[in-house]
């Protein structure tokens, strides 16, 4: 009996603070946003919400408003839908809001990167350093070299004869913008001797090819990755792909290479600087590879998709570019040299920003989370106010908040090239609703302290894909009639939407 009690209150106590952790006591105090915790404990509707975040979020703003909070496999998360109240989540400080805690803890669920303390502010550094002004000068010219280089074959053949060749736009589009991007970040094969270059970039041809197959698996198993949802066959099969990935991303392989772009350098060396295991350092680079790879292929495979369905789209588009090649003294033609797409031609292009701006806005929906610090009211503009809880998390969807927001942008779903021009042609900023002016009009790159790092570079390769495609070839699709296909909704919350099935198109020189 002596043992048995405190035993029996050891169980006890066990189990209460189990079904703490589960969420079971929780409880909706007054001033708090309605709290939806789902049936299965601690999980809530987190399977729900990986099948399709979008539906989720939108049944239950209709259920509950603008602002709610739902539990997330052991997270409680609390929703911020009012387009017009995003400021007091964007620009809340540091101290009640952070991202970091959270970033930290899904590379180490994705990628198995554990990080360090001043990683954040690192990386918001170099990023301003190398991914904007100047840096983003000589990356363009980097890029541009190695995305002539993978089309130089195809521009070569296509002239040979004129006849169409067809391909996958979704699978064509991600190839060659992961591959240049990939290359002009991570580097180039070092040429042994003169007559080497040619077989360096060979090299360079082959070995992103190898890695965008495996990069692709590993793509695919993202969105399941990320909500912690895996199988355990798909865990596996992750684990594999990131240690192949990781391998050919590796320091030792990485200092045997040419060119590597001042952001992956910087990043690499900061951290053998600071004694981090190898290992670990290879962990980071897959890290940035995702980030700066799995959204912009999918992005320049939306923006051709849009202008071969809208010809008026299409045709002022190729005007402008016309214009572009002409005012630099270029022409396109056979045998001739290949375009010099510079820097500064890419800043004359207002028509081919707004149709980029227009696809963004149509298909990437990231979720924007922030981890709770301190308990907080949250402060609507319309005078609500929420007491949000520390330990929850805030987020918001802006797809379905402002992106797709009729009063906003009307007839949201269509793609309206010029929808962000003023009719003088300079860019429209001015949006409204309820006859205020919406501050965050689109949000594809997320906003505030974790707001895309590389969001210059990304437009910038994404137009000189597009620029180059559409100066090289005549583009259609195979099927005139093709629908836009639907979305593959496992991907909401992750960023750039991919297509749940592929469309086949055709090209052919224009020259
Ligand atoms: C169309 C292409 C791209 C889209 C739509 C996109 C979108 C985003 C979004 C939504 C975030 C998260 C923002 C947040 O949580 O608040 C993000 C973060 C980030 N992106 Fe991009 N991105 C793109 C391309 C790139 C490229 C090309 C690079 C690098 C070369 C890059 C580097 C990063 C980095 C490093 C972060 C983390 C920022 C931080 O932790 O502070 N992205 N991106």
């Amino acid at each position: 009996m002596g043992l048995l009690l405190p035993l029996l209150l050891a169980l006890l106590s066990c189990l209460i603070g189990g079904l703490y952790l589960l969420g079971v006591f929780r409880r909706h105090r007054p001033g708090e946003p309605p709290l939806d915790k789902g049936l299965i404990p601690w999980l809530g509707h987190v399977l729900e919400f990986s099948r399709n975040a979008f539906k989720f979020i939108e049944m239950k703003k209709q259920k509950h408003g603008d602002v709610f909070t739902v539990l997330l496999g052991g997270c409680y998360i609390t929703f911020l839908q009012d387009p017009l109240s995003l400021g007091a989540f964007v620009k809340e400080s540091r101290e009640k809001l952070d991202f970091r805690p959270f970033a930290k803890q899904l590379v180490q669920r994705v990628f198995g990167y554990v990080s360090g303390e001043h990683d954040h502010t690192f990386l918001r550094a170099t990023s301003n350093k190398n991914l904007q002004g100047e840096g983003l000068k000589v990356l363009s010219q980097a890029m541009m070299d190695n995305l002539q280089n993978l089309m130089s074959r195809e521009i070569g053949s296509a002239a040979d004869e004129s006849s169409w060749k067809e391909d996958g736009l979704f699978m064509y589009s991600y190839n060659i913008l992961f591959r240049a991007s990939y290359l002009t970040l991570y580097g180039n094969a070092s040429p042994k001797s003169e007559e080497g270059e040619e077989k360096a970039k060979e090299k360079d041809r082959a070995e992103s090819e190898a890695l965008f197959k495996e990069f692709r698996k590993f793509d695919q198993l993202f969105p399941k990755l990320a909500y912690g949802v895996l199988s355990p066959r798909e865990r596996l099969e992750a684990k594999t792909l990131r240690e192949l990935i990781c391998n050919t991303l590796s320091v030792q392989k990485m200092k045997m290479k040419n060119e590597i772009s001042g952001w992956i350098w910087d990043m690499h060396q900061y951290r053998e600087e600071n004694g981090m295991k190898e290992s670990m350092i290879n962990r980071y680079m897959l890290a940035l590879l995702w980030a700066s790879q799995g959204n912009t292929g999918p992005a320049s495979f939306w923006l051709l998709l849009f202008l071969m369905k809208h010809p008026e789209a299409m045709r002022a588009v190729k005007e402008e570019i016309d214009k572009v090649l002409k005012e630099s003294g270029q022409e396109v033609r056979r045998g001739g040299p290949s375009i010099n797409l510079t820097f500064e031609m890419l800043k004359e292009t207002p028509i081919l920003d707004s149709a980029l701006e227009e696809t963004l806005r149509l298909c990437v929906a990231p979720v924007i989370t922030r981890v709770v610090l301190q308990d907080m009211t949250l402060k609507m503009a319309d005078g609500r106010e929420y007491i949000i809880r520390k330990g929850d998390r805030l987020a918001m969807f802006p797809y379905s908040a402002v992106h797709i927001d009729p009063e906003i942008h009307p007839d949201p779903h269509s793609f309206k090239y010029d929808r962000f021009l003023n009719p003088d042609g300079s860019k429209k900023t001015d949006f409204y609703k309820n006859g205020q002016k919406v501050k965050f009009h689109s949000m594809p790159w997320g906003s505030g302290v974790s707001m895309c790092a590389g969001r210059f570079f990304a437009s910038s390769e994404i137009k000189q894909l597009v620029f180059l495609v559409l100066a090289y070839f005549e583009i259609e699709l195979k099927n005139p009639e093709e629908k836009i296909p639907e979305f593959d909704f496992s991907r909401w919350g992750m960023g750039t939407m991919h297509p749940n099935r592929e469309v086949q198109f055709r090209y052919r020189p224009t020259f």
